[in-house]
């Protein structure tokens, strides 16, 4: 059949086989998941075994209410400025927030309360209703929790794990985003040990059960640890997290009973996936890029 007979439609005196519509397809001998994905389906299983329930992430677009005036992040914190934060241009603010609540964020933010003495600075609106790119899941969490505010107490289980964006410089370890993991558990009279031990478990789960905490700060949680875990392979130390426990400024404006105490943690995908399953790629951008052989 060459492409001058074609062309001389020699193909009107061939014989053609029945189409069988039944016929399998070609079998396909490749196709990989993502490693990110990969390793993101592990944590997945992880947590739920852990009986912890996946929180709605699907809107990378939050407003700075729940991304930073929510966790009683002041106003003028620099995470909060463009050089770190991408903010939308339209639509550039939210319209719809529950008033009541913001009146009290606003109170703890300028006067304190709860023991707290507050920032003291004057809490402007409009820079709450700044609609942006959300920075960490954390935001999320905000919202979960003063849902759960707003139902007679029960205790809970959540986590997160998707992308979150930071207007960072973009190098060989930097993209301008990555996804976040976090876990949280809300029940009444929890402690700094009841965090230290769950970080265990879930740590255990993922091979790293050598673990050390180092005093931290976070605008949001107070204690505050990053959590280290020695690693066999590289005979170190490596920075596997950060951690705390959310602060009465940021549970008590939501509803939350005195003593509901909330245990948070979080980690990267990016991190885990190039230790965990690449075990050496040292270039984030081949996560992102192409695909990659396993
Ligand atoms: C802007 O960068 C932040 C990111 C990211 C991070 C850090 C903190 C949080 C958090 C939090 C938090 C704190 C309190 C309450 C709620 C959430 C989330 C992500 C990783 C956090 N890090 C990180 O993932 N490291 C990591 C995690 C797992 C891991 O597993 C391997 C199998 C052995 C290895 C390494 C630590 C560093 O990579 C750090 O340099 C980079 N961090």
């Amino acid at each position: 059949l060459t492409r001058e007979n074609l062309q001389r439609g020699i193909w009107r005196e061939l014989e053609f086989k029945e189409y069988n519509f039944n016929a399998k397809g070609q079998p396909l001998e490749c196709g990989h998941l993502h490693p990110l994905l990969k390793v993101r389906q592990q944590l997945k299983n992880i947590f739920r075994q852990m009986g912890f329930e996946e929180m709605p992430t699907n809107n990378f677009v939050e407003s700075s209410f729940w991304n930073f005036d929510a966790l009683f992040q002041p106003q003028q914190h620099p995470a909060r400025d463009a050089h770190d934060t991408f903010f939308l241009q339209a639509p550039s603010s939210t319209k719809e927030l529950p008033e009541d609540y913001v009146e009290r964020v606003k109170q703890v933010h300028e006067n304190g309360g709860y023991g707290s003495k507050g920032y003291g600075d004057d809490w402007k609106r409009e820079e709450a209703n700044k609609n942006l790119l959300r920075t960490h899941t954390t935001a999320v969490s905000s919202r979960m929790l003063y849902l759960l505010a707003r139902k007679p107490f029960a205790p809970k289980k959540y986590f997160s794990i998707d992308r979150v964006f930071r207007n960072d410089a973009v190098d060989r370890t930097h993209l301008a985003e990555f996804h976040q993991i976090e876990g949280l558990i809300c029940d009444r009279g929890l402690t700094l040990g009841d965090l230290i031990g769950v970080l265990y478990d879930f740590f255990s789960r993922l091979g790293m059960s050598k673990l050390r905490f180092k005093p931290a700060y976070n605008p949001y949680t107070e204690p505050s640890m990053e959590i280290f875990s020695y690693h066999e392979g590289f005979k170190k130390w490596v920075e596997v997290g950060n951690s705390g426990m959310f602060r009465p400024e940021m549970l008590r404006p939501m509803g939350l009973p005195e003593d509901v105490r909330v245990i948070a943690w979080g980690h990267s995908l990016e991190r885990p996936t190039m230790i965990l399953i690449l075990y050496g790629v040292d270039n984030i951008r081949d996560l992102f890029g192409h695909k990659v052989d396993l």
